[in-house]
């Protein structure tokens, strides 16, 4: 079982590059992994809803919003916190299609759709750490009141992935997908009600 620290996993991501791959190959890895996985466990499709953060982890959740899509999945995104992404979070935000399956919607909008079968945390993943502010908090709040399996990216948002610190509102996931490796976090017994069940996703790093 490989554990990797948020650091070490950045010098893992910069190691496959420097061997070859990229970035972009990695959050599309990362994505298309992810969105498999839930295809296997979720072949009907069915309504779902990508809440993302302006970092990497959101650009996960915007290949898995397109991967879904792609499979006839009604898709609805929320940027929690604004449309000034990061490089590869745009990219994959650009790569979006234009269709009436997929709609970016605000937070205060998702109170009045129908029900979601699939709720993706892409807010904040290794690049997590201190306190959620008041929005987020508040976006964490909703997403646990409501009907739906809950994903979270590599981290439930609110868990610091190297410490384990939760914030009480952290989101709590029915399923988080870690990424190339375990986080310190997901083995400690305190973030276990907020990781739900953890499957790790090879994404082509060592
Ligand atoms: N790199 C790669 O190749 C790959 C990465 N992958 C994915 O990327 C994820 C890591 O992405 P990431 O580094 O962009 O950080 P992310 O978790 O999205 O957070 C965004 C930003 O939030 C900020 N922030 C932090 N704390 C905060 C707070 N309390 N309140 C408010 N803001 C706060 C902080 O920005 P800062 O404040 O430091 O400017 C941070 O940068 C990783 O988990 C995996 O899912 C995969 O695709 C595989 C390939
Ligand atoms: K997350």
């Amino acid at each position: 079982m490989k554990i990797y620290t948020s650091v070490q996993m950045r010098e893992r991501e910069q190691a496959a590059v420097d061997a070859g791959s990229s970035f972009e190959q990695l959050m599309e890895n990362a994505g298309t992994a992810a969105a498999s996985d839930i295809l296997q466990h979720f072949p009907v499709p069915g309504r779902c809803l990508v809440v993302c953060g302006k970092g990497n982890n959101g650009g996960d959740g915007l290949v898995i919003a397109r991967c879904l899509h792609a499979q006839g999945w009604q898709v609805d995104i929320v940027f929690l916190l604004g449309e000034q992404l990061t490089e590869l979070a745009e990219l994959n935000r650009q790569r979006l299609p234009q269709s009436n399956k997929l709609h970016i919607i605000t937070m205060q909008q998702v109170s009045r759709q129908q029900p979601y079968e699939l709720l993706i945390d892409g807010v904040f993943g290794t690049g997590f750490s201190g306190q959620l502010s008041d929005a987020v908090r508040q976006c964490m709040v909703q997403l646990n009141a409501m009907p739906g399996t809950r994903i979270a990216l590599d981290m439930p948002t609110g868990l610091n992935c190297d410490t384990g610190q939760a914030d009480a509102d952290t989101f709590r996931a029915d399923i988080s997908y870690a990424f190339a490796a375990y986080k310190p976090a997901h083995l400690l017994a305190q973030a276990k009600p907020y990781c739900g069940q953890i499957v790790c996703l090879d994404i082509g790093i060592e």
